[in-house]
């Protein structure tokens, strides 16, 4: 996602890369950052997160959760917005966003994609329809280089539909299944996860019944999509003291 960050940046009118940070030790520090995606453009790569957060009026960031934790705190600690793309958080770590957004101005959303964010608001249409007689099913497929599972937007569409549904997804979720299983409980929500090759990401909720199925998907061709989004985060936060915003805020979907 670095690297499409910086080309969607690149091709921005109205947005400046400030500066590009990655980890102390990795072989991109002292380069050009534009030599990632063959464009130079005199923005070296450091190490010095702090720096690079000060020289900048938002950060945006998609690593892993303990990095984008440590750089929300420089963030905090600076007054800088941010743009968090991150997926993988537990519990105890969301609340740290949340706390951190009463100081500063916070985008944090799973899936910045324009087209996922839409599915999400299909899906609410769909569970109220579909709330009787229907088993519901998340079905995600990404690349083999994702280390989270279930991915976070289809945590967030199990979300969705369990809050359209009065239920509540820590206790209804069923995360793969193995064994005798016995039979399938009507109120729960099953996630199934496909990791392989170089899927960029697909998403399907399955509202199974007797005699039908409805099937909602999105299909990822590129990640474009997703640092387009993070830039319509970042300028949605231009101006803003605090607040935790997701993806459905910045569209106006809420
Ligand atoms: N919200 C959305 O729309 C999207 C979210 N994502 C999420 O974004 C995250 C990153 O995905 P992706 O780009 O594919 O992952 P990659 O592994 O390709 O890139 C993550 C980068 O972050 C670096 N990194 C990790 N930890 C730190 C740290 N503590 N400090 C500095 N740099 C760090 C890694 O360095 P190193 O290689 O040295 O570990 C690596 O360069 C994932 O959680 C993914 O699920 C992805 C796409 C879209
Ligand atoms: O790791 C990825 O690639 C992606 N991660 C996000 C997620 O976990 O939902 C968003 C997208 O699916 C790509």
């Amino acid at each position: 996602m670095g690297r499409m960050l910086i080309e969607a940046v690149q091709q921005s009118d109205d947005l400046v890369l400030a500066s590009v940070f990655d980890r102390v030790g990795s072989p991109f520090i002292g380069r050009d950052a534009g030599e990632l995606v063959a464009q130079p453009c005199g923005v070296i790569m450091t190490d010095d997160v702090a720096a690079a957060i000060a020289a900048a009026d938002c950060v945006i960031d998609f690593t892993l959760p303990e990095g984008s934790l440590g750089h929300l705190e420089v963030a905090r600690q600076l007054g800088k917005a941010m743009v968090i793309g991150t997926t993988g958080f537990n519990a105890e770590q969301k609340g740290q966003i949340q706390r951190a957004a009463e100081s500063i101005p916070v985008v944090f959303a799973p899936n910045m994609a324009v087209g996922v964010n839409a599915v999400f608001k299909l899906l609410e249409v769909a569970a109220r329809i579909l709330d009787q007689g229907y088993d519901i099913e998340v079905i995600e497929a990404h690349h083999r280089l994702k280390v989270d599972a279930p991915s976070g937007t289809a945590l967030r569409m199990g979300e969705i539909v369990a809050a359209e549904l009065g239920r509540d997804l820590e206790q209804c979720a069923i995360y793969g299944r193995e064994g005798v299983t016995g039979k399938r409980k009507d109120e729960t929500i099953g996630f199934s996860t496909i990791r392989g090759g170089d899927v960029v990401g697909d998403h399907t909720v399955l509202f199974a019944g007797i005699g039908e199925r409805i099937e909602i998907t999105h299909k990822s061709g590129s990640r474009m999509p997703y640092a387009l989004g993070a830039l319509r985060g970042a300028r949605f936060l231009a101006g803003r003291e605090k607040g935790l915003f997701d993806m459905q805020d910045v569209l106006g979907l809420r």
